[in-house]
């Protein structure tokens, strides 16, 4: 892995000047010859739990990628600090792996984290109008669950600021002060990218407005065999397996810039504690939710309603269902607020992998709207923007790409990270690049993946496209989603507006994809096939009003 000396807090340098320094060799403390500076004196120095390299034990943040160290974190080896048991002790403190391990319970107790969630940044805030949204009326609902606070109901989400504690800082810090309470109030849901190498330090993170409402118009007590959703089949993932190569990977990563077609570089990394979150969650809160919806489809549904069944865990982790419960408007209940009692967060990451195109991004986008975690202002920010570039279509995607280049490009290039506290989980979205020059990227969340979501453009030639293999993602990130240990997956074949909702092209779909899937050891029990349109908002929170649907 690439090693450099380093001589002190250089936060702006872009890595322009610094990769003279790098010995790409392994044999770097053998071999390396301290600079004069630095004498004979064997320099302290702590591992970034990112990209692993050794910092200088004066470098408040990662030289290579930004990653601000945590004052209660460095002070000792890496291999002393990141873990215990085997478990993350010590999260990285980079906005992507902050967002990935900073809140895990493990990490704190009990009550701790029930403090937590009742104080940090990220539960909804009190008297907010959330409530008012009229967007979840479906099975959603289920990501409600992840969303909701005891008392508070409302999103309410503040912009990133660096010059003052992130939500993170709070989260990876444990419990808030009182001081931060009243902040803690806002429900802030963020989409932050992965480090500063791709976006610029200052750019890591972006987040998301609050929610002011949500357009779903559909009426929530329509509930028809599409009512199982796409998430509610019982998800187990066995942890055991989960993360096998997350440290190879993310070795590989640390390591792994690449290029896009602009000659622009991309890191890859994250956190390379290789420690499946999974993992680290107690046996007995590996229950994700309570109630069951049915499942249409033999295993399909709506996109929403498969989440809440997710769980993590051990190989025998328990799995409950949830209840679907459409609503019209909005309002806080009582099985979407934190159990005190038990005060535990189980985090779920959850990847959105799928071929180029496929509508990852705009599945993402359209649910955070549903869910009322992108507002009506900031949609219309995002549309008029979008159609101002000749992208209107890329609307929805607007909330998730959020780099001018992605944006122009119209490609994901990197994983988008979004997370939402609910009830019992700490559920990550990782929207990841289908791109192909991006695969590095995507692997990224793959490896710290729990569960995925897997998107098929419905399409004539396009599902086709993805199948292909060679150039397709489809197959490969099948692939690369269950050599990392992910063993659940919802199948969301979107775009069927394009191909007028047909159940055969559906059954084709299925059929074909379904095959590969075996080969690639899904079990036909941990896949749930969901058809919907993002963009024409068809089977995601609710059941589909287009009748075409209705099958
Ligand atoms: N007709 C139709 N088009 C869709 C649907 N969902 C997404 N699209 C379109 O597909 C195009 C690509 O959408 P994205 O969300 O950027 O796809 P993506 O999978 O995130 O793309 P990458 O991340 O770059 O791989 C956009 O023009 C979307 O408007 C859908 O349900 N129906």
């Amino acid at each position: 892995m690439p090693r450099k000396v380093n001589y002190g807090i250089d936060y702006d340098d872009g890595y322009d000047d610094d990769f003279d320094d790098y010995d790409y060799g392994y044999d770097v403390e053998e071999n390396v010859k301290e600079p004069s500076l630095q004498g004979t004196i064997k320099r302290a120095v702590w591992r970034c739990s990112v990209c692993t390299y050794d910092n200088d034990d004066t470098m408040s943040s990662c030289d290579i990628c930004g990653i601000l160290r945590s004052p209660s974190v460095c002070n000792g080896t890496y291999d002393e600090k990141r873990t215990v048991h085997g478990v993350c002790k010590v999260p990285g403190v980079s906005i992507m792996a902050k967002s990935l391990f900073a809140s895990r319970p493990h990490q704190m107790s009990k009550k701790e984290v029930d403090s937590q969630q009742q104080n940090d940044d990220f539960v909804v805030k009190e008297n907010n109008n959330f409530h008012m949204l009229g967007n979840n009326q479906g099975q959603f609902h289920e990501f409600h669950k992840a969303y909701s606070s005891p008392t508070h109901s409302r999103i309410n989400i503040a912009p990133f600021k660096f010059d003052v504690p992130s939500p993170d800082d709070l989260v990876s810090n444990g419990l808030h002060s009182s001081a931060q309470h009243s902040k803690a109030k806002n429900f802030d849901f963020k989409s932050s990218r992965a480090p500063s190498s791709w976006v610029g330090k200052n750019e890591a993170v972006k987040v998301l407005s609050s929610a002011k409402r949500s357009d779903s118009s559909h009426d929530s007590t329509r509930k028809d065999k599409h009512d199982g959703i796409i998430f509610s089949k019982n998800l187990e993932i066995n942890t055991s397996s989960g993360f096998k190569a997350s440290d190879k990977s993310s070795a590989s990563m640390a390591k792994g810039r690449v290029e896009d077609s602009d000659g622009r570089s991309v890191s890859i990394n994250l956190c390379s504690s290789g420690q499946s979150s999974s993992s680290l969650m107690p046996k007995e809160r590996t229950d994700m939710v309570e109630d069951g919806s049915s499942l249409t489809h033999g295993g399909e549904g709506h996109l929403t309603s498969n989440l809440k069944n997710m769980t993590l865990g051990a190989k025998s982790g328990n799995s409950k269902d949830i209840k679907a419960n459409s609503r019209a408007q909005y309002k806080p209940e009582k099985w979407m607020l934190p159990e005190k009692a038990e005060g535990l967060l189980t985090q779920l990451n959850l990847a959105i992998v799928g071929h180029v195109d496929s509508g990852k991004s705009t599945l993402s986008g359209r649910l955070l709207q549903l869910l009322g975690r992108i507002s009506q202002k900031e949609m219309h920010k995002y549309e008029k923007e979008s159609k101002l570039q000749g992208k209107g279509s890329f609307a929805y995607a607007w909330a998730l790409d959020e780099s001018a280049e992605e944006r122009e490009r119209g490609v994901t290039m990197t994983v988008a990270v979004t997370y939402l506290d609910s009830k019992r989980y700490h559920v990550v979205v990782l929207d990841s690049p289908g791109h192909k020059d991006f695969v590095p990227n995507m692997i990224t969340g793959a490896t710290q993946a729990d569960a995925a979501i897997l998107v098929i453009d419905a399409s004539i030639g396009s599902f086709e496209a993805g199948m292909d293999g060679t150039k397709g993602q489809t197959r490969e990130h099948a692939q690369l989603i269950r050599s990392f240990g992910v063993d659940q997956i919802i199948v969301a074949v979107n775009k069927m507006d394009a191909v007028e909702y047909s159940k055969d092209r559906f059954d084709l779909i299925k059929s074909q994809l379904g095959t590969f899937l075996r080969t690639c050891d899904f079990k036909d029990s941990s896949v749930t096939w969901i058809p919907l349109s993002a963009v024409e908002n068809q089977n995601l929170v609710v059941a589909p009003s287009d009748v075409r649907l209705s099958w």
